[in-house]
Order: structure tokens, then sequence, then C-alpha cells
């Protein structure tokens, strides 16, 4: 498939690594709780988009399974099997396995960018970048639809993450994936305070799970204006208990709202990472710029356009 292998790259030419695969960070424009299953989870609804602001995978072939962490958010996380991006590579290479292939090892190196435990699904992205990296490397060949099937068995955020970086809607838990409207080009600058908000600690403080799915235009969005106006009409449910655990989601929102050229400020996810949606690139640079002078981390991203729906495979 064309688009994949363009996606991710072979960089020995670069003088890289052999394998590389981009883990771009979600944002839900809006988040709403619409009930809970037996089991505790949660049905959603969620517009989601990937800005280019991305962890980055790399890998050599290997005979053994390895993971060495590198970037400013590299120290704090296992490099070891609880490391999202190795239960993973082992969760494709048992199902390879079982139905009669025997996938190699992989040395695999994560240069984590994105803060941890934040909102923007940084582990769910690095997972998706190993399966989409792993598939290509060991020459297994599965579409996405059974890459995303493996990665809902680790968590409810992988499926979506698997099709990066398309924009979809994501409901059930996170295992129904429907195309997005047709979205224009627009820049999401993201902020966070450096507080790490668990996402079951979020759910856990929820009050509110009487939400509806959000309606979208057929015809789709043709400005960043019109997205926004659209926009107002969904929330992030998550956003009140969020601000339960870590007060500063408020400061955060209230920072990224007073922006020059802002046209929408939200949470994303569980939290704590907040995004602003712009129009332009301009402004979008000069607001990251800001927020990391006030002492956040932040960054600005392009959101390609999103074509008119079509089917997901
Ligand atoms: C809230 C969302 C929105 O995109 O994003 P994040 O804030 O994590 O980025 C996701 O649904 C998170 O997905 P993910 O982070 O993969 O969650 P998991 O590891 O599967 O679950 C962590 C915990 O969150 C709660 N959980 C998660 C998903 C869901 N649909 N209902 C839930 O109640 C459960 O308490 C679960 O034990
Ligand atoms: N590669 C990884 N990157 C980030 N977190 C990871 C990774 N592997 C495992 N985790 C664990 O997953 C949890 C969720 O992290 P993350 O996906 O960054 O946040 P969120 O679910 O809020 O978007 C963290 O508490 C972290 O310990």
């Amino acid at each position: 498939m064309a688009a994949e292998a363009a996606a991710g790259t072979r960089a020995e030419a670069r003088g890289g690594a052999a394998w590389s695969e981009p883990a771009r960070a979600k944002v839900n424009l809006h988040l709403h709780v619409l009930g809970r299953r037996p089991d505790g989870l949660h049905l959603l609804d969620s517009l989601v988009v990937f800005p280019d602001i991305a962890d980055l995978l790399e890998a050599e072939p290997a005979r053994a399974l390895s993971l060495s962490l590198d970037g400013p958010f590299g120290a704090g996380l296992s490099a070891g099997a609880d490391n999202l991006v190795i239960a993973a590579a082992e969760a494709l290479a048992a199902r390879a396995a079982r139905e009669g292939a025997q996938p190699a090892g992989a040395a695999l190196r994560l240069v984590k960018r994105l803060p941890v435990a934040s909102g923007i699904g940084g582990g769910s992205a690095d997972a998706a970048a190993a399966l989409r990296l792993l598939n290509r490397m060991w020459g297994l060949d599965y579409p996405r639809s059974v890459l995303a099937e493996i990665g809902l068995g680790l968590g409810a955020d992988i499926p979506v993450c698997v099709h990066a970086p398309r924009a979809l809607v994501m409901s059930g838990i996170g295992e129904v994936l429907s195309p997005a409207p047709a979205l224009p080009r627009f820049w999401l600058v993201l902020a966070n305070p450096g507080v790490a908000t668990p996402t079951g600690a979020v759910f856990g403080r929820l009050a509110h799970r009487d939400g509806r799915a959000a309606a979208w235009a057929a015809e789709g969005y043709a400005d960043a204006a019109a997205l926004v106006a659209a926009l107002a009409g969904t929330s992030n449910m998550l956003e009140a208990p969020a601000r339960e655990v870590t007060p500063q989601v408020g400061a955060t929102l209230d920072a990224l709202a007073a922006a020059p050229g802002v046209l929408q400020a939200r949470m994303s996810g569980s939290g704590a990472t907040c995004f602003g949606l712009f129009a332009r690139e301009k402004p979008a640079l000069a607001a990251a710029q800001a927020l990391r002078e006030a002492g956040m981390w932040a960054e600005a991203g392009a959101v390609a356009p999103t074509p008119a729906p079509a089917p997901i495979r």
C-alpha cells in the first residue's frame, strides 16, 4: 500500500535507523461520555485528530526484542514489558506466531517527546507506531483493521492511533471507528502544565455520563472558523473531573484562550494537556513560544486536511 510505505520510512539513506515511524499526539476535539458498560468502561463519542507533534520510534532488525528510551520524557518511563511499545510488539509477534509466521526480534528506540499520562495518548500512539512499523519490518502485511484489533487488547485509544494521521470519529470504548467529516487544514498548539493526570483517576471522578453523540455536517467544514462553530455545540465532558485531579488545567486553558489568533481552547482526553485551535501557522508558533516562556510544555503542529469521508480499512 503506497500510503503506508510513505508514512513510515527506511531511513538508512539519511544515516538514521533502518526503520522509523512517527507516533503523533492524539487530540480529542470533543469528548462526550454516553454511558458505562457493565465492566465499568465508558462509552464515548469523540472527533480525534493527529497534529504533526510526535514521538519517534526507530528499529533495527535483531534476534530478540529490546527497547531503549531517549528524548525529554524518556527518563521517567520503564523500557520493560510494561512499556506499551514492548507490549504491542509482543502482542503482534504472538498473533503472527499463532498464524504460522516466525517474526524475528527488533532493537527498538523510542524518542519520547510527548508528556506522559497527559490526555494526548502518547503511550497509545507509541504502541500503534510499533504495530505499524513491525508489521512492515517483519513482512506481516496485516491490514490496519487487524492492527487495531490487536491494539484494543492493550488500550482503548490504540485502535484510533493505528490509523493516524487520519482523523476519525471514535465511539464504543474506542473500538468503533467511523470516518470524520471533511476538515480543513488547521493548526493546534498543545500545552501541558507538567502534572501527570492518570486516565483512570479522571474517569473515577466523572459525575455525568449522559452525553449524546455529536452531529456533523454531511458536507464537512471548509475552514477553521466553520469547524470551531460546529465544536461550539460540543464539549469535553472529562474537563470537570480532570480539574479536580489537576487544578492546573484551569490556568492552562486560560493561557491558551488568551493567545492572539486562537479560535478555540479546550482540554484533550482526560487531560491535563489542552489545545488551542488556530487557522494560521504564525500565531500558533507564537503562542507555543509564549507558553514555553511561561514555563509550560507547549508545541505547535499542523493538522492536514481530512478529505470527504472514505471507508476505513
Ligand atoms: C480518555 C481517552 C480519550 O481518547 O484518552 P486519554 O486521556 O487516555 O489520552 C481514552 O478513551 C483513554 O484510552 P486509554 O488511555 O487507552 O485507556 P485505557 O488504558 O484502556 O484505560 C485506562 C483507564 O481509563 C478508564 N477508561 C478508559 C477508556 C474508556 N472508554 N473508559 C474508561 O473508563 C478505565 O478506568 C481504564 O482502566
Ligand atoms: N511508551 C509509553 N509512553 C507513555 N506512557 C506509557 C508508555 N508505555 C506505557 N505507558 C504508561 O501508560 C500510561 C498512559 O500514558 P499516556 O498514553 O501518555 O497518557 P494518556 O492515556 O493520558 O494519553 C502512563 O501512565 C505510562 O506509565
